[in-house]
């Protein structure tokens, strides 16, 4: 037995020495390759030396294979393919200049800290910001540290096209490496930090923007929609089928406009818990260039986060009380989760008191009363009571155009009650069927209904509107909905968008379609369908405008009656200021 474990700690001590020796030999050589290849196989042998018989052979030592995960093109990580090519072509330089070896880095010994490891993941210092992503992120190329001669692409967050900046390399990706940033070192022109209103700024993922004026986050909105155009509908743009992107419709709120945030915390697996988890929202890398908020919030995964600027009061009122609850009943938790908080609206009766009005159950404060935030709508003369509803399944009231929409607090309902007025105007108009005879009727097909908001909002002068919903639920409000406010026009099916065509009986020359998918956008089925129903105008509502862009192309050149239609408009609202997000809306109409 002792004998046996004195050869043991031999091989253990040899193992040791020959690790320590490749490792400087790796390091020396910087033949990734080679490196990996013996490191790994290393490490391997010393498992063998304790698994297997004494007299059989070992094992071939297994590399590890880097695995790319499929990703839609439509998708953040797919559109980056795009900004990645462009890049390369602006700087007359192709993929192979830029590769990283990945798998390098995942043979690596050991793990997490060996040769190849530190020297990818490193500082590097006077990088200049060359453009950005539709994400927000700046891009750059540095040198590769391994290779000489080859460069790698950083994407660095919250850095501004024109700023020079120290970044730390933490992460590796074949053809780009995460950053964070940390120090600006001379400044972006558009680059106006004195506009931050937020103390989490820089290190939350929710706003990517704030550093913009409102004219520049507006510009770049529109620059994503032009770019999505150009990656995802190339066609159309070459035939010149889509001319000119209009202006971004700004947001009447800028800051205090979220109508639903859905802060969350961890619970780490098999260990109680001895203090308050952070509560609040993703944390952006490990950013270090706002010195003045290195310590807020924590330096975890998630961010301990008190209040969102962008959250609307009534949000803000029901985070602090939900916070206060969750500082004595955090220990209930075996795991983490996502709080909800929705706002609900009541319009009051001046002559009343407004507790007595709050129907409905809401965040409620320590002295247990429901929080409520009273304001007035001017245009309409009327008080409202806005409370944060934090039950997925309590139903919420939300006013617009005049129309009132209750619907589950937790399903899909747009985010932004300010801009709506707005868009559903423009959507209204934007569906009138040029033209006319005076008396024919028009009618409307709404796919992708929700609980009815473009259906009920547009609902005026057409015949007879059909929405089409997959969520029984949803369609179950849009028809309350159309009944409560007094719309008697609109009728709701069940299904997939292409259920509408089983039943459409409306005349296509007189029939508008409003499309608003989900991010996925529509699927090839919807398209082709849609085409041979071929109705007078479509107006496409999106929140990914690169798969917008992608079926737009698809409808125009794809589809048998696709030739028919052309882009009349294509322009962005803004539903998300402060982050990068836009909404983009085309319309599509017959030749
Ligand atoms: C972006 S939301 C738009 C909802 C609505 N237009 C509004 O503004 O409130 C997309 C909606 O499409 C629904 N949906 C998702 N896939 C669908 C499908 N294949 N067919 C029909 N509806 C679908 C979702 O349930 C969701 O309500």
């Amino acid at each position: 037995m002792i004998a046996w474990k004195r050869v043991t700690n031999t091989l253990r001590i040899a193992l040791k020495c020959r690790i320590n020796l490749m490792v400087g030999y790796s390091t020396l050589k910087y033949n990734m390759t080679t490196v990996s290849d013996k490191t790994m196989g290393d490490s391997n042998n010393k498992r063998h030396l304790h698994e297997s018989a004494p007299n059989s052979k070992p094992k071939k030592p297994k590399l590890k294979k880097y695995k790319a995960k499929k990703v839609d093109p439509t998708a953040p990580l797919g559109v980056l393919e795009f900004e990645i090519d462009e890049l390369l072509e602006e700087h007359k330089l192709n993929r192979d200049l830029v590769q990283n070896n990945v798998s390098a880095i995942l043979n690596d010994a050991p793990k997490l800290n060996g040769p190849m490891t530190r020297s990818y993941h490193r500082v590097v210092n006077n990088v200049r910001v060359l453009r950005n992503t539709s994400n927000g992120e700046g891009m750059a190329l540095i040198e590769n540290p391994v290779e000489t001669g080859k460069k790698q692409i950083a994407l660095i967050p919250f850095g501004l096209v024109g700023d020079v900046v120290n970044i730390n390399v933490y992460k590796t990706h074949p053809y780009h490496v995460e950053t964070d940033l940390l120090d600006v070192l001379e400044k972006s022109p558009i680059r106006k930090d004195e506009l931050i209103t937020c103390k989490y700024f820089g290190k939350c993922s929710g706003c990517q923007f704030q550093f913009l004026t409102y004219e520049k986050q507006l510009e770049s909105k529109r620059n994503t929609i032009i770019n999505a155009y150009r990656y995802f509908a190339p066609r159309l743009i070459a035939e010149k089928l889509v001319q000119e992107v209009g202006e971004t419709i700004g947001s009447p709120l800028k800051l205090g406009y979220r109508t639903k945030l859905t802060p969350h915390f961890d619970v780490p697996r098999r260990k109680p818990l001895i203090s308050r988890p952070p509560l609040g929202f993703g944390q952006k890398g490990k950013q270090k260039w706002r010195k003045d908020n290195l310590e807020i919030g924590g330096t975890g995964s998630i961010l301990d986060i008190e209040e969102c600027p962008i959250g609307t009061p009534a949000i803000n009122m029901g985070m602090s009380n939900e916070r206060q609850k969750f500082e004595t009943n955090y220990q209930n938790y075996k795991k983490g989760a996502t709080i909800l908080l929705r706002e609900n609206t009541t319009i009051l009766d001046r002559s009343k008191g407004t507790k007595d009005q709050l129907l409905d159950d809401g965040s409620k404060n320590d002295q247990n009363e429901i929080s409520f935030v009273e304001t007035e709508d001017e245009e309409k003369n009327t008080k409202l009571a806005k409370t944060c509803v934090t039950n997925t399944r309590q139903i919420v009231r939300e006013y617009v155009d005049g129309y009132t929409f209750k619907f589950s607090a937790g399903e899909f309902f747009q985010n932004n009650n300010s801009i709506l007025p707005l868009v559903t105007k423009y959507v209204r108009e934007n569906l009138q069927i040029p033209n006319s005879e005076t008396d024919a009727p028009n009618y409307l097909v709404d796919a992708y209904c929700g609980s009815g908001l473009f259906s009920i909002c547009s609902s005026k002068g057409v015949a007879k509107v059909t929405g089409v919903e997959i969520s029984a639920d949803s369609v179950s409000f849009a028809e309350a909905n159309a009944k409560n406010n007094g719309v008697k026009n609109c009728n709701f099916i069940v299904g997939k968008a292409e259920k509408l065509f089983e039943s459409i009986d409306t005349p296509n020359d007189r029939t508008s379609v409003i499309l608003d998918p989900p991010r996925k956008g529509c699927d090839e089925l919807f398209m082709k369908q849609l085409s041979e129903y071929y109705p007078a105008r479509i107006v496409y509502i999106s929140c990914n405008v690169h798969s917008q862009a992608r079926d737009v192309q698809y409808f125009l050149k794809d589809t048998e009656r696709g030739k028919n239609y052309k882009v009349e408009s294509l322009r962005g609202f803004d539903f998300f200021p402060q982050t990068h997000h836009v909404e983009s809306v085309c319309v599509i109409s017959r030749v």
